[in-house]
């Protein structure tokens, strides 16, 4: 028996940028959260602490906040690809290198009702996500983007009913026909292209999530996040997967009748855990192969 050293990576994790564009009086502002890891080359650090293809951690921060001069800071999608492709191409042990960002939203503020040039408060609506995988060199390239949000919360009042479900002995939960839907969503979308406008296809997919989320009847969680997902899939065919992650933040009715008060679905109990956490993947049955594209670092997608 013998023990060997198995797949590892490392980087720099949660690197806080801002990038102000300021070439006119309207300023504009990026701000977002960087993670980088490499792979390669690396058992000789592991099973020698020999740092020679070790690029350090805080370079891939020195050049995280570089290039956001250097190469621009407007969308992720393509900032995260000429970070990724930068430690492929030039840093000579990296085989793999992954990106994966968080972007934080700033809304201008208005002041005599007009957006001012550089005031913002922070919108507290979703955080815009992208994971940028680049692995190998010349026509063994293969470059995978996944785009995507977290903590998009959102709540329907009705047109949400769950009933029919199997029973056992354990089985307490009364069916309903009119409740309370409300979630906290996590998606990532597989682009199977990098020929992408990524600010109109990030506005687009959400207002798709979030109609679809609207305007399905649900007979279950489940069914709504496949329903979001196919509309995503049919509406961008620059899209080959999407992968939907969905706590059911439960809305139970809040017992009245000890007070004599009638309660018509107008009373409820957010309960905070446990949660239904539904998870599904939606995808064009030719799809090409997803290959690392999933493979999480930070536990961001
Ligand atoms: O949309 C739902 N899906 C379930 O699987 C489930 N299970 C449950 O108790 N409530 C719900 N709601």
């Amino acid at each position: 028996m013998s023990i060997v050293l198995g797949p590892n990576r490392y980087g720099k994790a949660e690197n806080r940028v801002v990038r102000i564009y300021r070439d006119s009086p309207r300023h504009e502002i990026h701000d977002i959260s960087v993670s980088t890891a490499l792979r390669g080359d690396f058992a000789r650090a592991h099973l020698a602490g020999d740092q020679l293809n070790v690029l350090p951690t805080d370079t891939q921060k020195q050049t995280a906040y570089s290039f956001a001069k250097e190469k621009g800071l407007l969308s992720i999608e393509s900032y995260g690809l000429d970070l990724a492709s930068h430690f492929v191409d030039t840093v000579e042990p990296v085989h793999t290198a992954r990106v994966e960002i968080e972007e934080f939203a700033w809304q201008r503020v208005l002041v005599d009702g007009s957006e001012h040039n550089h005031t913002w408060v922070r919108r507290g609506q979703e955080v815009r996500t992208a994971a940028i995988t680049v692995e190998g060199m010349g026509a063994d390239r293969r470059t995978w983007v996944i785009g995507g949000l977290k903590d998009l919360v959102i709540l329907k009042s009705t047109g949400s009913e769950f009933a029919g479900f199997m029973q056992d002995p354990y089985t307490l939960l009364q069916p309903t026909s009119d409740r309370v839907m409300a979630t906290s969503l996590t998606a990532g979308w597989r682009f199977s292209t990098t020929d992408v406008d990524w600010e109109a296809t990030y506005a687009g997919i959400k207002q798709v999530l979030v109609s679809q989320f609207a305007t399905v009847h649900s007979l279950a969680l489940q069914q709504t996040l496949y329903e979001m997902g196919r509309a995503v899939l049919e509406a961008f065919p620059v899209v080959a997967e999407v992968r939907l992650s969905a706590p059911n933040k439960h809305h139970f009715l809040y017992d009245l009748s000890p007070f004599g008060v009638a309660n018509n679905n107008e009373v409820y109990h957010a309960a905070d855990r446990p949660y239904g956490l539904i998870q599904a993947t939606v995808l064009h049955d030719d799809a090409a192969d997803a290959g690392t594209a999933w493979d999480s670092y930070t536990g961001l997608v």
